[in-house]
Parts: C-alpha cells; structure tokens; sequence
C-alpha cells in the first residue's frame, strides 16, 4: 500500500468509520491498509487494567506505561511516525497532513481518560519520530474521533484514494481565503435564486465574484487568515472589497 496505518485504542469499534465510503474503498484496493487494535489485548491481569490513579493526584486516572509500551512494541517498526492525539498537542494543519500523506507507516496511540502516561511517548521517542498532535481548540473525551479527522485529511491526498484527484493548489485553504458559497439547479428554490453572475457565461465576471465572496466571507469569519496572505496577493480590486 502506499501508507499503512495502525490504531490503537480501548475502543475499536469506534474506528469502524475508516472502513466505510471512499476510504473503505481505497482500503479493498490496497492502497491503504488499516489495522486497528485492542489495546486490551496486551494487558496483564486478570482485570485487563489500562488505568492507574496519578501521581501527584488531580482527578480521572491516567494510562498504564507498560500495556502502552507492550503494544507499542510489537505494532511499530523502523518505518513508523507515531501520532499521538491530545489536547495538548501541537496544532494539527493541512502541512501536516501532506506530510503524513508522504509517510510509510503511521500509528495512531488513542488515549483516554486523563491521557497516557508521558514516559511512553518519552520511550518511542527514543527510537521514532513522535508527534503530540491536537485537532482543535475544544475538549474530547479520547483520541479516537481525532484519528478518524486526521487519517481522512491524510488519506484524501494519496493518488487514487478520490475519485477526482485533489490539487495542493485547489485545496480550499491553498490561496489562503475561505470557500465562497456553491450552487446547482434548480435555479430558484424556496424563492431563493442563484446569483446571477453565474448563470451569465462570463468566466472573467464570475472569477472575480467567487473571489470577492471568498474575500468577504474571510474578512467575517477568519480575519486572522488575511494577515497570513502571501504580500502582494490582494490586488486594489481586492482590497475595495
Ligand atoms: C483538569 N484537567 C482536565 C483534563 N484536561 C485535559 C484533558 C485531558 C484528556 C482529555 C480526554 N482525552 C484523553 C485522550 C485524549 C486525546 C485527545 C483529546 C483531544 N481533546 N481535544 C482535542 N482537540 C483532542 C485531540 N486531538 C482528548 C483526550 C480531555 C481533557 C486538563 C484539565
């Protein structure tokens, strides 16, 4: 394949998803290959314990270092980068997606809980890249939602993954500003119409309309996009906008 990935989580079901739909798809085609994994699987004790209460105390409990580097152990090689999801960790971008896209094998460690214990990442470190990776500035209550957002915008960039192949360049992020609004028939609904400019055939005219609603919809929702813009990039058009 042209990327393995291999999840570990308590819950597996909850990656179920990656097998549905386009990415399920590219999966029985061989161009990925997904294993997903019980973390259980490689505990101890009769109780199958993944948890431990913190030093230090603080609330919830934490994950146990040895079933983590157990399993670590046998799912990683010489080839992997390992993702770690947490609300602590470094933003996660579509540069990072690219990069990912370019790996050879990623495994994902789901935490839950409080999160895993940092000496496990301390220990792979050792011996593999680590990334702590965060999907947002909200609170989840594991790492296996993030998973599922990270490998889709990993996995749309692979060749052949989508049907239509995607462009860096045509990316919605790539020129920097927003999607402005889409449409298709019918051309009124619910008394609301399609604008006009793009029924009239004038590709110089309708450019320059998507471009201006991309602008606006930016400056509302993501002022802090436009300080980011290469210089030059907002021509006199733009800017009386
Ligand atoms: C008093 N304490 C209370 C706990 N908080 C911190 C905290 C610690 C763990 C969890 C639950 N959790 C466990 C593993 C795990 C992985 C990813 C994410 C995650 N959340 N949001 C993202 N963008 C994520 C990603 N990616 C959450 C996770 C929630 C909140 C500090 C203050």
């Amino acid at each position: 394949p042209l990327l393995r990935i291999d999840v570990v989580t308590i819950f597996p079901e909850y990656l179920d998803p990656l097998r549905a739909a386009l990415l399920g798809r590219a999966i029985e085609r061989g161009l990925i290959e997904v294993n997903v994994h019980d973390l259980r699987d490689w505990t101890h004790d009769v109780h199958r314990a993944v948890d431990d209460a913190p030093y230090g105390g603080g609330p919830g409990m934490v994950m146990k270092p040895q079933v983590w580097g157990d399993a670590l152990d046998d799912v990683c090689d010489e080839a992997t980068r390992l993702v770690v999801p947490t609300p602590a960790g470094r933003p996660f971008t579509q540069d990072m997606a690219h990069a990912y896209a370019a790996e050879e094998h990623l495994v994902f460690a789901c935490g839950r809980y409080e999160g895993i214990d940092q000496r496990v990442i301390e220990d792979a470190a050792r011996r593999m890249p680590v990334d702590e990776v965060s999907i947002g500035d909200y609170v989840l209550v594991g790492g296996e939602a993030a998973v599922l957002v990270i490998v889709e915008a990993t996995a749309r960039l692979l060749p052949g993954v989508l049907g239509n192949p995607v462009s860096a360049e045509q990316d919605s992020f790539s020129d920097g500003l927003l999607e402005g609004p889409s449409y298709t028939r019918p051309e009124v609904w619910r008394d609301l119409a399609v604008p006009e400019v793009l029924r009239s055939g004038n590709h110089a005219l309708i450019d320059r309309w998507r471009r201006d609603q991309a602008l606006q919809r930016t400056v509302r929702r993501r002022p802090e996009l436009l300080d980011r813009l290469p210089e030059g990039s907002l021509d006199h058009h733009d800017l009386a906008v």
